[in-house]
């Protein structure tokens, strides 16, 4: 929108398309202005003495006014510009040995990361999430789409590009489940608030398997529910194009299902595992060791279809599992 409609469209017009506008005139306690008024005449109208006090005239409020809708344009719309290509320079491993690499992740693919305790996975991801730029202990590099990140973007917290799931979860905030959610669609600036929340909401009890209420306080849900909501939130209202996780397997969700929707989302997940159905879910697997990466293996036909016996298993020990949990017994023949 131009400078000139920002100033001349009547103000209720305006608040119908962006109604984040009226935190502008909320926040400098003018007034709002009448529904038919646009913002000119009524910066205009203001006493030249009452606008000293904020250490405005009326030239510069309008120029904040444009400003400040810009700027908020642009957070709204920040995360549909998706980023098309990841690369990664390979740096140095822990001894200073060159790591001979370059990677390229695209949306939709998944990269597992493995090896031993201590190899450096927690390190890659976080060379990944701070977007190195030969500024940590590897001395790797990110490019995002061919070029290094705008240095704003990578420091600034409000478009951000990478979403981060940790193993451990805590909330601190005395909200309700539907509080909590509503809250984040909102300061996203998100079409249709309610409906992208009953979204979440509905996926993350899906993800949980142990059903809990939009009236939890989020402080109430057990670990797996509180991990279930925010990858349910990061699969459906972060704009990040990528996700890294660390750590997935005990966290007491539906793991496949969950990996599943960040996939459709058009995320890249990178995340680091031992868990052996995660890792042979990836698309390829990254193999460290002594803080380098030594080895980038492609999932084969053949380990997909291991992958499937696995499951099987898993679905028979995850069969076991509940038995007990429910005080059965598991005395029959396996
Ligand atoms: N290329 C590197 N150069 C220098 N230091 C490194 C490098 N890679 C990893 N490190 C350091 O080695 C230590 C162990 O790495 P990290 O925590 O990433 O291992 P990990 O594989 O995640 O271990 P765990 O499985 O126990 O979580 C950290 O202090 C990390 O900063």
């Amino acid at each position: 929108m131009s400078e000139r409609e920002l100033l001349q469209q009547p103000v209720s017009e305006l608040l119908e398309q962006r109604p984040y506008l009226r935190d502008f005139f909320v926040a400098l306690q003018l007034g709002m202005p009448g529904p038919g008024q646009c913002p000119a005449a009524f910066f205009a109208g203001l006493q030249a003495a009452q606008l000293a006090e904020l250490g405005l005239d009326h030239a510069a409020l309008a120029a904040q006014f444009v400003d400040f809708a810009r700027h908020m344009e642009q957070f709204q719309h920040g995360g549909d510009q998706p980023v098309r290509k990841v690369t990664l320079l390979g740096g140095r491993d822990k001894q200073g040995r060159p790591e001979d690499v370059q990677l390229e992740f695209a949306p939709g693919e998944v990269v597992c990361v493995v090896g031993p305790t201590g190899s450096g996975k927690s390190r890659l991801l976080a060379d990944i999430e701070c977007m190195a730029q030969g500024d940590t202990p590897s001395g790797r590099r990110i490019l995002l789409d061919d070029r290094p990140p705008d240095e704003a973007a990578r420091l600034s917290g409000e478009q951000r590009l990478v979403a981060q799931l940790s193993q451990n979860m805590n909330f601190v905030m005395d909200l309700s489940v539907r509080e909590f959610l509503t809250l984040h669609a909102e300061s996203r600036l998100v079409d249709d608030s309610q409906a992208v929340v009953e979204q979440i909401f509905a996926t993350a009890v899906e993800l949980a398997g142990e059903p809990f209420t939009a009236e939890t306080p989020v402080t109430a849900l057990s670990g797996g529910q509180s991990r279930a909501l925010m990858i349910a939130d990061t699969a459906c209202l972060s704009a990040s194009p990528i996700v890294l996780i660390d750590e997935i397997e005990n966290a007491g969700v539906d793991r496949r299902r969950a990996l599943e929707l960040l996939v459709k989302k058009e995320k890249i997940v990178l995340m680091a595992t031992h868990d052996p159905l995660l890792a042979l879910s990836g698309d390829r697997r990254l193999v460290i060791a002594g803080g380098g990466i030594r080895q980038v293996l492609v999932t084969s036909e053949r380990e997909r279809a291991n992958r499937r016996a696995l499951e099987a298993l898993d679905r028979r020990l995850l069969a076991v599992r509940e038995a007990l949990r429910r005080g059965e017994t598991i005395d029959f023949d396996f």
